[in-house]
């Protein structure tokens, strides 16, 4: 199979996916896959965001395919979700070292069940040779877009789902050779539940759409709790402060490790791709009401105070040493 006959036989029948639901609302692609470029004529706010997931940086050679293809596309949504935005469409940029056709065969499935889950059509791209790289585009229209600007003093800070359990499956999966040679395990599928919440991760979609309105700022928690908050105390010309004892830690997580270091994995551990947000005290009760109707867990973590120049991002009651607040390429 040649860089042609792969997009045609593997990448061309994504195009298809979600084509209907994009008709019926007016907005459209004059072109898709097969032109120097695809046309899209619409109109509103369109948010679009590209995220690149790199071998060896941002997962293992021995990933399962069907699994990477699904991360790499739920990272890129999980941004759309931390804009409040609904996804429209995506384009992939593909670095291979060869044409593996059962990988590829799965790298793909794994793609397809995200992108039929949120009616999105693959609409363009690039095929190139070399080591293994994957660029996502995702694109989505945000009638009211939630910035991570918009942070007020008095705020309350929370987040979805639990906080941890990725790093942790990171920690798991490289160190699962080791595991595997002791005979008895008592915890195997809490593991198998912390791995596979690293290596697929749930963009909260929805959540970020029904948070609009409620949320005064939010972003996705992609480098680690504490650096990503950092990111919102200097947009929104705040403090925060965070509880590390109110951190959602979920009952894997606990039960598989202790919790200083289930709690500074939550902290700073980053890749658990949850929305982290700061709203007014009196949206509790409608927080409560988003969380019971999308049956995901809000919890509030902390609070927004004024400025502190000397700590934009301070923890109260940690037991752990916090030098790093979370993942930086270059340092
Ligand atoms: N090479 C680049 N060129 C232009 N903008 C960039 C580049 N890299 C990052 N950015 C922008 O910097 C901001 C922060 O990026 P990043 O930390 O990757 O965000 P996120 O964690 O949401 O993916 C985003 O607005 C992103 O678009
Ligand atoms: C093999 C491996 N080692 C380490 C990590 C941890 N890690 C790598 S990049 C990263 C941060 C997120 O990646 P980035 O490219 O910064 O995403 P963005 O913030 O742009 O969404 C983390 C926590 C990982 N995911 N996989
Ligand atoms: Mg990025």
């Amino acid at each position: 199979m040649d860089e042609f006959a792969l997009i045609q036989t593997l990448f061309q029948p994504l195009q298809e996916i979600g084509s209907e639901e994009n008709a019926s609302t007016g907005h459209g692609f004059l072109k898709k896959i097969g032109d120097d470029a695809a046309v899209w004529k619409g109109q509103g706010n369109l948010a679009f965001s590209i995220d690149t997931l790199v071998e060896g940086v941002h997962f293992t050679s021995d990933i399962p395919p069907y699994d990477l293809g699904y991360r790499c596309l739920a990272v890129n949504l999980s941004d759309l979700a931390a804009m409040s935005a609904t996804p429209l469409f995506y384009t992939l940029a593909i670095t291979l070292p060869e044409i593996h056709e059962p990988w590829l065969r799965a790298f793909v499935d794994g793609m397809r069940v995200l992108a039929e889950r949120f009616h999105i059509p693959l609409v363009g791209g690039d095929t190139t040779k070399g080591p293994l790289t994957i660029t996502i585009q995702a694109h989505g229209l945000c009638p009211h877009p939630v910035y991570r600007d918009g942070a007020q003093v008095g705020d309350d800070v929370y987040v979805s789902g639990s906080l941890g359990d990725a790093a942790a499956g990171l920690h798991l999966w490289l160190d699962r050779d080791s595991r595997s040679a002791a005979s008895t395990h008592a915890h195997s599928k809490d593991e198998d539940f912390l791995i596979q919440r690293f290596h697929k991760p749930t963009p909260r979609i929805v959540l970020g759409q029904a948070l609009s309105g409620i949320a005064s700022a939010m972003l996705d928690v992609s480098d680690g709790l504490l650096a990503d908050l950092r990111h919102i105390a200097e947009a929104s010309g705040v403090s925060v402060v965070v509880d590390a004892q109110s951190l959602p830690i979920s009952d894997a997580l606990s039960r598989c490790f202790e919790m200083p270091q289930a709690n500074e994995w939550a902290l700073t551990g980053g890749d658990d791709y949850e929305l982290a947000f700061t709203a007014p005290p009196d949206m509790e009760q409608k927080l409560q009401a988003v969380a019971k109707q999308s049956g995901i867990a809000i919890t509030k973590i902390g609070r927004i105070e004024t400025v502190n120049d000397t700590q934009k991002v301070s923890v109260e009651n940690a037991n752990v040493d916090l030098t790093r607040l979370g993942y930086n390429h270059f340092s």
